[in-house]
């Protein structure tokens, strides 16, 4: 488990001071993928520079297993970093080692013998599925593929925690997939805490168990996945969900948004929710998402000419979360570019 507890980064002093973290708290529990995004200058990288002390942190901890990194000696933090993998954008790999030569290296570092570094290095390569990429050299690899080299090193050492640092952006939507998979299974069969910084929401929504969003060093909202898409009000949620194709309401309807758990809602709600308003509603785009295992919808519709209230009131006995989609709001994908 990974917890920062008010975690602050200053650069410079003076008038010419900025505040590049300011008191972040939050914590990953074991077997939990946490996702930050936020807009380029947010952060991001400071904060995963003080995860790993690569930065010190002006005031704040960072604890690892309980343990608080911030308070140690730099020898007492080579020891500790190895709690912590760490893996880049840049897969940082030596182009002349091979790969099974570049998972050996933090091996090679702490003077583990060189039968067990094999062992080992089979087991990591293995694990990442790349056993019959062995003697390959980086360039002889595909993008997708020298990340997961950069993924079995981070793993050598057995670490509790894996820091993600915009790992998967630059990669074509496959090797990212590839990739999410991978840390997907780390998180459920090593039990790891993952911290995913990244700027591309939609690899949070494949990824992710919690989201932070950073903003000119703020935490400025953060929860589970599933809550935030749940929460129609959730700015977070809404940038999450996928940008849905979208036909304009017909010109005497108002637009409204509506987000419901499959489970909660009878099938027919469209039907039901005409009926009972006893006017015309038309279904403008809908999307579906499995998270956690809850099925949950989100739907525009346009309605004519329906009182607020009441249809707030219908909407909610059928189960569904209504509000009017606010004119002029940004769509989901301009939203995602606004976040990232
Ligand atoms: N060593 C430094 N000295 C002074 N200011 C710094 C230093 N490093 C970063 N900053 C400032 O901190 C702020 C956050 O930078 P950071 O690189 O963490 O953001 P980011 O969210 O990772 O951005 P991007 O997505 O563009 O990489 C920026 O305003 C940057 O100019």
């Amino acid at each position: 488990m990974i917890s920062l507890e008010q975690l602050t980064k200053v650069y410079g002093h003076g008038d010419a001071q900025t505040v590049v973290l300011d008191r972040l708290d939050f914590s990953v529990d074991a077997g939990e993928i946490f996702a930050v995004v936020g807009p380029s200058g947010a952060g991001k990288s400071t904060l995963a520079q003080c995860v790993n002390l690569l930065e010190r942190p002006t005031s704040g901890s960072v604890l690892v297993n309980g343990e608080n990194l911030s308070q140690l000696s730099e020898k007492q933090l080579r020891v500790a970093r190895r709690r912590i993998g760490t893996i880049f954008q840049s897969d940082g790999l030596y182009s002349r080692r091979t790969a099974a030569a570049n998972v050996a290296l933090p091996l090679e570092y702490l003077g583990v013998t060189a039968a067990e570094t094999r062992a080992r290095v089979a087991e990591l390569l293995d694990r990442v599925g790349l056993s019959n990429k062995a003697g390959h050299y980086p360039h002889q690899l595909s993008g997708g593929q020298r990340q997961r080299v950069g993924i079995a090193r981070a793993l050598a050492l057995r670490p509790s925690v894996l820091l993600s640092d915009e790992a998967t952006s630059g990669l074509d939507p496959d090797s990212t997939r590839s990739i999410v998979a991978l840390l997907k299974e780390l998180r459920d069969d090593l039990g790891l805490s993952i911290l995913f910084i990244t700027h591309e929401m939609d690899t949070v929504l494949q990824v992710a168990d919690s989201v932070a969003r950073l903003d000119h060093g703020r935490i400025v909202e953060s929860g589970r996945i599933v809550e935030l898409l749940r929460n129609p009000a959730s700015g977070l949620g809404r940038a999450l969900r996928p940008a849905r194709a979208h036909e304009s309401a017909p010109a005497d309807a108002t637009e409204w948004f509506v987000s419901y758990t499959s489970a909660h809602v009878p099938a027919d709600w469209l039907t039901r929710l005409a009926d009972q308003l006893g006017t015309t509603v038309s279904l403008l785009g809908a999307s579906i998402e499995t998270v956690d295992g809850a099925t949950v919808g989100h739907a525009s519709i346009g309605v004519t000419g329906a009182d607020r209230e009441h249809l707030i009131t219908v909407a909610r006995s059928l189960g569904l979360d209504a509000r009017p989609e606010p004119a002029g709001e940004s769509r989901p994908a301009e939203i995602l570019e606004k976040v990232a």
